[in-house]
């Protein structure tokens, strides 16, 4: 397909972006940049304000204030945005008694696209033959893969998609993923992948946005959100093995759900050499010594439900 220099340079830009219905702030003084080249998680709750965000950089919905920026343009000043701005925010919009293909070549020719680049894109997401049947009886992974080649149609740098493994099956989500990644990474373009579930895009995505209530709440790299990996240590005697720790200049903890010999060493997920030397420095037998994976489901609860953040729509809803 297309050259990763087409593609590059097409980024997010949201600054101050607020939408508010009625006494509800959906989206609330809303800054951050979304990196070309890379696949970003935008994340949130139900109700955090997502789509509305999407919403706004597609030109559909007119911010209270604030921009959304694409390329340093408001999707109104695009000159060819289809060329620009590709979206699948939801996979419902075809005519079911249209064959997936028609409704591809009606859009393209709506857009002087060629036929021909509807055939290439049905057999780049991997459904040449069952997008001759009717829409009607698409399973939800079809209507997935059929989205995903109509927001591609333009050959956009930039490409949005609303819950993308959505009814898609393991080996689906499989291929989903890696596809996302060839667009970003090979190809340069800028994958914006929204869901409510950090865990079903942890492995997906290079980047993460996480909002609630309309407002920011974490934004890094997934690795930054991983933070400092602990290492997990079992041995015989926990105590002693922890006062030599600390004497290393490590700080160990029970940590009794692993069981009652077991230790957490902060910090020290990336350099379990350093924990095994010390043990065996000590005498002390390793039973077994591991990086303890940080729990992002839970942190994503933690961050978008902290006290600030829960229910702030409904109390404002019922007031
Ligand atoms: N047109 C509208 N009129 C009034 N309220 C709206 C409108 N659109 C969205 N909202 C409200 O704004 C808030 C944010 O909605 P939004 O759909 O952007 O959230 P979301 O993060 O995409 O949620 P979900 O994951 O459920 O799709 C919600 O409280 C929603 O009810």
């Amino acid at each position: 397909m297309t050259d990763v220099a087409l593609h590059e340079g097409t980024g997010i830009s949201i600054r101050g972006l607020t939408k508010t219905f009625g006494t509800l702030r959906a989206v609330d003084d809303l800054t951050f940049d979304i990196r070309p080249g890379r696949v970003t998680g935008f994340l949130g709750p139900n109700g955090a304000g997502k789509t509305t965000t999407l919403r706004m950089l597609l030109g559909l919905v007119r911010p209270t204030s604030g921009e959304a920026l694409i390329g340093g343009l408001r999707y109104a000043d695009l000159p060819r945005p289809m060329n620009v701005v590709g979206s699948a925010l939801e996979a419902t919009g075809f005519h079911p008694g249209r064959s997936g293909r028609d409704h591809l070549r009606v859009l393209a020719a709506t857009h002087g696209i060629p036929d021909s680049r509807v055939d290439q894109l049905l057999e780049l997401v991997g459904i040449p033959a069952a997008a001759r049947k009717r829409a009607g009886a698409y399973s939800m992974g079809m209507r997935q893969r059929l989205g995903l080649a109509a927001g591609l149609l333009g050959d956009p740098g930039v490409l949005l998609l609303d819950e993308p493994a959505n009814g898609l099956d393991p080996e689906g989500i499989r291929w989903m993923r890696g596809f996302l990644r060839h667009l970003a990474e090979n190809e340069g373009r800028t994958i914006v992948v929204s869901s409510h579930m950090l865990s079903e895009v942890e492995q997906t995505v290079d980047d993460v946005v996480i909002i609630a209530n309309g407002q920011v709440v974490s934004q890094g790299t997934i690795e930054e959100l991983h933070g400092e990996q602990t290492a997990l240590v079992r041995t015989d005697d926990a105590a002693a093995l922890a006062a030599e720790l600390g004497r290393a200049g490590l700080t160990a903890h029970p940590s009794p759900e692993h069981g009652p010999d077991a230790l957490q060493v902060e910090g020290a997920g990336g350099d379990l050499a350093r924990v095994g030397d010390v043990a065996l420095a000590a005498g002390q037998p390793v039973h077994e010594l591991r990086a303890l994976r940080t729990d992002l489901e839970r942190l994503f609860l933690e961050l978008t439900e902290s006290p600030e953040h829960r229910n702030r729509n409904l109390q404002e809803k019922t007031r």
